[in-house]
């Protein structure tokens, strides 16, 4: 067994007892005189626990005792206190606020209050646990553990060592131009340089010159020749985002490129040989484009070599919370915030989100309430989610179905739909978990894994149509 540390700081009582009580119950103590001194222990070494030890009052500055809990987010703090100290409100707020639990003295039973500092340890670990996978960005800076990103990883690796184009497909806000990134970094060219154009937001008059530049004096204006953004990314990449985008002829243009490797400047009479891999994206659907005469035949047979999908992120919700963190760490970092991390009930209700806007939305939310929130542990609203429905005035039977198909619903979610997965974490067969999903008329839409690049946007999925449900990600069968 792996030995027990815990910080005890004593703020008016009986050290001796709890140090020599905790001893007897298997910890190893070390004792801290004042705040100052507490935060410095914790500055220099790790504890997944803490005790805090008050009389009738605290003693100290409230803000004292909050900055030695933000010195360490991942060691849970348990308070040990006379009962009067629970009078005021603002001990008993730093108590909900700041605490994993408290406990009143005189203690009857060290062995019980072993136990739930046992579990505030469990609980700093896991944290610590979480933090880590949080921060483990990979070279790629992609977050996600889920088996759709493992995949896409791996993808990327495969095609960032050849030289053909790539067309990435995937919703809005979903990571196509981090994955597009991604590609570059890992390939052969990752110290040339990476070019990003969003067809889309650049005018149709300007685009030609702006991809392919011009000499001087092809047309009004053109007062001295220019690189096109093609040749600036010359030993690199180009990402070509919102390629559907591209007006017809420049289509023409692009393909002649990707064919030759050759431009031609606007008003240059001879072609130029560039050295540039493309890469493309797109979220409407490029073969439906095709098919309506909007996009090239050609151009789109020969920018679809390889293709990649990244998932929308209602489909991998089980990266949900490790990218959560992620950008709750990059946003801390950044401002200053009294928060410290997300309540149970907002990462439960960004697990029924359906994130319509994908990882892009969840930054955003995330962004968001690192900024306003006046709260330590940041709840639903902050992050302008609700836990949409309650249970409240609901009779018991109704309240039971209820909560029976949300867990179930949110388990699948969590889980990337797995039914084997999410049958051992409901603790039911799978038979029992088929059994339950039919009574709920729960059904996992029918929906390939992987998509080709060409069937860029997904449709949303339909969400539970029970009254009470919060839960959406899944289709009734009925
Ligand atoms: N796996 C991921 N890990 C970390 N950050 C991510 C991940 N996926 C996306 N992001 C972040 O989400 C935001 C949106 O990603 P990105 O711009 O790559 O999406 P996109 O699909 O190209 O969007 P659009 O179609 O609107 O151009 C960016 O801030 C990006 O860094």
């Amino acid at each position: 067994m792996q030995p027990q540390h815990i910080l005890c700081l004593n703020l008016e009582g009986d050290a001796e007892t709890a140090a020599s009580q905790l001893t007897a119950n298997g910890w190893t103590v070390t004792q801290a005189r004042d705040v100052g001194s507490a935060v410095r222990i914790l500055t220099h070494g790790s504890f997944h626990v803490g005790l805090l030890i008050v009389g009738a009052r605290l003693g100290v500055p409230a803000s004292a005792v909050e900055a030695l809990v933000g010195a360490s987010d991942t060691t849970q703090w348990v308070a040990l206190c006379q009962p009067e100290a629970l009078e005021s409100a603002e001990f008993r707020d730093l108590v909900l606020n700041c605490f994993f639990d408290e406990q009143v003295l005189p203690v009857e039973d060290w062995g019980d209050l072993s136990m739930m500092l046992g579990h505030a340890r469990q609980r700093g670990m896991l944290k610590r646990r979480h933090r880590a996978d949080a921060r483990s960005v990979d070279a790629l800076g992609m977050v996600g553990q889920g088996a759709d990103m493992a995949r896409l990883r791996s993808e990327i690796r495969k095609v960032a060592q050849t030289e053909a184009p790539v067309l990435i497909g995937g919703e809005s806000g979903s990571g196509k131009e981090l994955a597009a990134r991604a590609i570059h970094q890992c390939s052969p060219r990752a110290s040339g340089p990476f070019v990003v154009v969003n067809c889309g937001a650049i005018a149709p008059t300007l685009i030609q010159s702006e991809l392919f530049g011009h000499e001087r004096g092809a047309f009004t204006g053109a007062s001295a020749e220019r690189r096109g953004l093609i040749e600036a990314a010359s030993g690199g990449t180009i990402f070509l985002d919102e390629i559907g985008d591209l007006p017809l002829e420049l289509q023409t243009n692009l393909l002649r490129f990707l064919q030759e490797k050759t431009i031609n400047r606007v008003g240059a009479v001879r072609n130029l040989h560039v050295d540039v891999r493309v890469v493309a994206a797109s979220h409407v659907n490029l073969a439906e484009a095709v098919a309506v005469g909007q996009f090239r035949e050609d151009l789109f047979y020969r920018l679809n070599v390889l293709s990649i999908d990244v998932m929308p992120l209602r489909r991998r919700m089980e990266d949900v919370p490790i990218l959560a963190e992620h950008f709750f760490q990059r946003c801390a970092a950044k401002t200053r915030t009294h928060a410290r991390g997300f309540s149970r009930q907002s990462m439960e209700a960004m697990q029924a989100h359906t994130w319509p806007g994908n990882v892009r939305e969840l930054f955003n939310r995330v962004q968001r309430a690192v900024v306003m929130t006046d709260r330590r542990l940041i709840a639903p609203a902050d992050l302008g989610l609700s836990m949409a429905d309650s249970t409240i005035g609901m009779a018991l039977n109704t309240a039971r179905i209820t909560a029976e198909r949300d867990v179930i619903c949110l388990t699948l979610n969590r889980v990337g739909r797995n039914i084997t997965h999410a049958a051992r974490e409901l603790g039911v067969s799978r038979m029992t978990l088929y059994r339950l999903m039919d009574k709920h008329s729960i059904a996992l839409e029918a929906e390939p894994r992987q998509q080709s690049a060409a069937w860029g946007a997904q449709p949303a999925p339909k969400p539970i149509r029970t009254t009470s449900s919060s839960v959406t990600g899944f289709g009734t069968s009925s």
